[in-house]
């Protein structure tokens, strides 16, 4: 009984397949039936689950690699960066496209669909999987946001010995937080001291979802080695065999495991059983089908299940969450798992429409394709007019750039997920965050280490252009009709954003110098390449030293930017040392400044005024409350992520009238560009205060721009940005004088794992040597993203799981925790958690893990600046 795994497949779909199919012929159901064969799917997880290794197996069943890829050799397609070839790590998430079964097992052409799932399984059919692999490391977390943005479902990994750790509880609550299907595959059952029954209760409790086992671990008695799994959903095992490579399977009916392995057969039972309660508590097809079925739970088919789990992942605010299990280096529990992703997670059809912001509104895409006045695109007297339907449709194409690859054979890719219509080779996009169009010269599909080419990419699909020049990470790209190089999209179209996210400031930050000026411009190049790639990171010149700071989320965040800037990208330059980004910030405002430049800049004499003011800001460091803030149509106010506010007020100017500004405002000049001059002049002050040279934070800078006074005929932007930057420098040296600036630093929410015995040792720590305050024990991380209390509470005694072949002491089990492991979460200052990795694994014997992210930038007492200013002073 030696067969393929797509044999397997098959058997099931015969056992169960009893009425013909009809099949989806018309054409206008074509582009239907190929959205419902795609999966965009994600795999998220803790750092060195197994997603890499998982994904290789991935590739290699179907079909796309002739070689399963080694994580530890470096030879893996994922990894493919040298910097994280060389450390084992995934950094960039790679998007990839493969299919599932493998296309020439399909019975059906593209077109086709079965009439009914309940009798087919999806998994009959091939299907196109775009995978997005992200990186586990948590300085990596705004790269696995981005990832998130554009996945229709994600797989989990866990590593069967580890259970469910610190990284994996926060990416699956930024998962849940984004409304994205999660399934789980429980990796590492080959490892000794696997505990897939632990595991399985702590899903419940830690991830707050009820666990359905689908499948259960099948231990040869004796010795508890890992051989296969039990398929609870078909009432079969499966047992892993003869070549290395995991491609042969012998699969067993219940009654021929009833025969030789019978205690096995009986945990396959009683998990069917507990998997048909299960999910008759969350769907009222599973009770439709249990009472169909005499209440029989072993005679419902296979098909109907993956239907039922089907419709409670779909659910939103999903409580069930299926559990498969392998061992992904052992080549055992891979396919399944595939199988998994095309029956369970959604096509981009079942998801949510994608949300959008125009300018301050938001809303969703179809209500802007729709007209609603919520997301209406003209003034609100255009609406009752109907002005606002002609726009829109003039919108052809809405897509994400969700991620910039510099790729050395292929130049720089910008992989795209597009939402709306589809763009086609040779369109010209125009970019709605920089403002510029520019041509999609070639398109292509990502196939492993192949690259296809293709006329276009359509809406739900995930793909690559090839030849952008300008386009970064997080871009929305659009294409409108009747589109030209200089032509603006028609109404507020060119504001409309997919799906924006919040890039929290960056800590850390590293000075870089070419090391020659022949260098100078590779430098430039290479840094500007690494922008595009990262949008976490970010570049600020230094005028005085002329020094290039590049400010990153995490130390290992800019040592991987240094890697690629020296290593890939062959940069000739010095390097500095990694530091934390402390913020200055005002105590005390200043009174209005009124600065004139007047001189000659590139040959032409050059005038332009400016009257500021600065200010600390009022109130607290709140981003929401601050995009919330609204201003008259004679003022515009900017934000920035450091919480400054540059409010300009122009009062003769009205933002909604511009047929009146002729009178005001030179003809070369208009107010958007004198806007945006006043904005970069205002932010390039901002980013160097006055006390040490660190960002100034949360000030309010308060400018004038008065046309009769300010304006002159030789009144250039750059003019009017110099001015601005000068002014406002001016200023906040003013307040520092009067009453030196404080200094801020970065606060960090840490969320540390340790063994009870370490619990006292590391609190005793934290709070008296580190300066840290301990906010809960035990209490679930939730990390500002869903409220603690919105969260189920799951008793793990409820939870069904088979027993682990050596059960461990259950002490932490009915607390979900592993054994007697408890959880401390507290708020610390960064300075006190650099290299914070050693000295916990010094207090608890090396178990101890921990994650931590920004929580928010606090005033120092006097006594803590002097200390780290004069730390700093000893390294100058
Ligand atoms: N014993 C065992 N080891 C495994 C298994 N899967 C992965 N590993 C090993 O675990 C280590 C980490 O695997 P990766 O696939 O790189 O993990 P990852 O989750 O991609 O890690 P990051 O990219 O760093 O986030 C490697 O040494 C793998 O060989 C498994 O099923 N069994």
């Amino acid at each position: 009984m030696r067969f393929g795994w797509v044999w397997c497949v098959r058997r099931a779909v015969r056992h169960n397949v009893n009425a013909p199919q009809r099949l989806l012929s018309s054409q206008a159901n074509t582009q239907h039936a190929r959205l419902s064969r795609t999966r965009n799917i994600g795999i998220i997880a803790h750092i060195d689950a197994g997603k890499t290794t998982t994904t290789e197996r991935m590739l290699y069943y179907s079909g796309h690699t002739r070689r399963i890829g080694d994580v530890d050799e470096g030879s893996t397609v994922t990894d493919f960066l040298p910097a994280e070839r060389a450390r084992g790590i995934t950094i960039q998430s790679a998007a990839i496209t493969f299919h599932w079964p493998p296309v020439n097992s399909q019975s059906l052409n593209e077109e086709q669909l079965p009439q009914s799932f309940d009798i087919t399984p999806r998994s009959s059919f091939s299907h196109n999987i775009n995978l997005i692999d992200t990186p586990g490391h948590a300085d990596f977390t705004f790269e696995v946001l981005r990832s998130l943005r554009v996945l229709d479902g994600a797989v989990c990994i866990l590593d069967g010995v580890a259970g469910v750790e610190a990284q994996t509880e926060k990416v699956w609550m930024q998962a849940g937080h984004y409304s994205i299907p999660r399934i789980i595959f429980v990796n590492k059952l080959d490892r000794v001291g696997a505990a897939f029954s632990r595991t399985v209760k702590e899903i419940g409790v830690r991830l707050h979802g009820w666990p359905a086992v689908c499948q259960i671990p099948w231990w040869k008695s004796a010795n508890g080695v890992f051989v296969g799994i039990g398929d609870v959903i078909n009432l079969r095992g499966m047992l892993w065999q003869g070549p290395v490579d995991g491609s042969q399977i012998l699969a067993f009916s219940l009654q021929e495991l009833e025969v030789n392995h019978n205690n096995f057969a009986t945990e396959i039972k009683k998990a069917r059983i507990a998997l048909i309660e299960l999910l008759s508590e969350h769907d009222d097809g599973m009770v439709e089908a249990f009472l169909e079925h005499d209440e029989n739970h072993l005679a419902i088919p296979g098909t109907q299940i993956l239907e039922s789990l089907r419709r409670v992942v779909l659910q939103p605010n999903q409580s069930v969450i299926p559990v498969f299990g392998g061992a992904s280096f052992r080549n055992i529990g891979v396919q399944p798992l595939l199988d998994a992703v095309v029956d369970l997670l959604p096509s981009p059809l079942e998801r949510p429409d994608p949300e959008v912001s125009l300018e301050d509104r938001s809303g969703t895409l179809l209500q802007l394709l729709n007209g609603s006045p919520k997301m209406a695109l003209a003034a609100p007297d255009d609406i009752k007019s109907n002005r606002i339907i002609p726009e829109i449709r003039s919108l052809l194409a809405c897509a994400l750039a969700f991620k910039v690859v510099s790729d050395a054979k292929r130049g720089i890719l910008v992989y795209v997920r597009c939402y709306h219509g589809s763009i086609a080779k040779g369109s010209t996009l125009f970019n709605t965050n920089l403002r510029t169009a520019e041509r999609a010269p070639r398109l292509l599909k990502m196939y492993a280490n192949d690259a296809v080419e293709v006329e276009s990419i359509g809406e739900g699909q995930i793909g690559v252009i090839l030849g952008l020049k300008y386009a970064r990470t997080g871009d929305t790209l659009i294409v409108y009709k009747n589109m030209n190089y200089k032509s603006q999209p028609p109404g507020g179209l060119n504001a409309l954003q997919l799906r924006p996210i919040h890039v929290p400031p960056p800590v850390f930050f590293t000075s870089i110098e070419p090391q020659s000026l022949a260098e100078q411009k590779n430098v430039q190049e290479s840094l500007s390449i690494l922008l595009r790639e990262d949008p976490s990171l970010h570049l600020s010149v230094d005028e005085e030293s002329g020094q290039t700071h590049l400010a990153g989320m995490g130390d290992l965040h800019l040592e991987i930017a240094r890697d690629r800037l020296l290593g890939d990208f062959k940069a000739k330059a010095r390097i500095g040392k990694i530091e934390i980004g402390y913020r200055e910030t005002l105590t005390t405002s200043t009174s209005l400044y009124t600065y004139v430049l007047d001189k000659s800049i590139a040959g032409k004499p050059s005038k332009a005024g400016i009257t500021v003011a600065v200010a600390p800001a009022k109130e607290a460091f709140d981003i929401d409350s601050m995009r919330n803030q609204k201003v008259d149509q004679f003022s515009t106010m900017f934000k920035t992520d450091d919480g400054n506010k540059i409010i300009i007020s122009h009062s003769n100017l009205s933002k909604h009238d511009s047929s009146t500004h002729k009178n005001f405002i030179p003809s070369h000049l208009s107010l958007p560009n004198i806007l945006s001059s006043i904005h970069a002049g205002a932010s390039a002050a901002l980013a160097r205060g006055p006390l040490n040279g660190f960002p100034v934070a949360r000030t309010e800078v308060h400018i004038t721009l008065d046309t009769a006074a300010h304006l002159f005929p030789e009144t250039t932007t750059t003019a009017i940005s110099m001015a601005a930057r000068s002014a406002v420098a001016s200023s906040l040296r003013t307040a520092c004088d009067s009453s030196p600036n404080t200094l801020m630093e970065p606060v960090m929410r840490v969320t540390i794992f340790v063994n009870e015995s370490s619990l006292g040792s590391v609190i005793q720590d934290l709070s008296s040597t580190r300066g840290g305050q301990v906010i809960s024990l035990d209490g679930s991380d939730s990390d500002a993203t869903i409220p603690d209390d919105d969260l189920p509470r799951i008793n793990p005694a409820q939870i069904y799981a088979p027993p682990d072949p050596f059960q461990c002491s259950m002490g932490g089990v009915e607390s979900g925790l592993s054994d007697s492991q408890r959880q401390i979460v507290a708020r610390v200052p960064l300075k006190e958690m650099v290299g914070y990795l050693n000295r916990l694994r010094a207090l608890t014997g090396g178990r101890g893990t921990f994650v931590m992210s920004v929580d928010g930038f606090e005033q120092m007492g006097s006594q803590r600046q002097k200390e780290v200013l004069d730390a700093m002073k000893e390294f100058v």
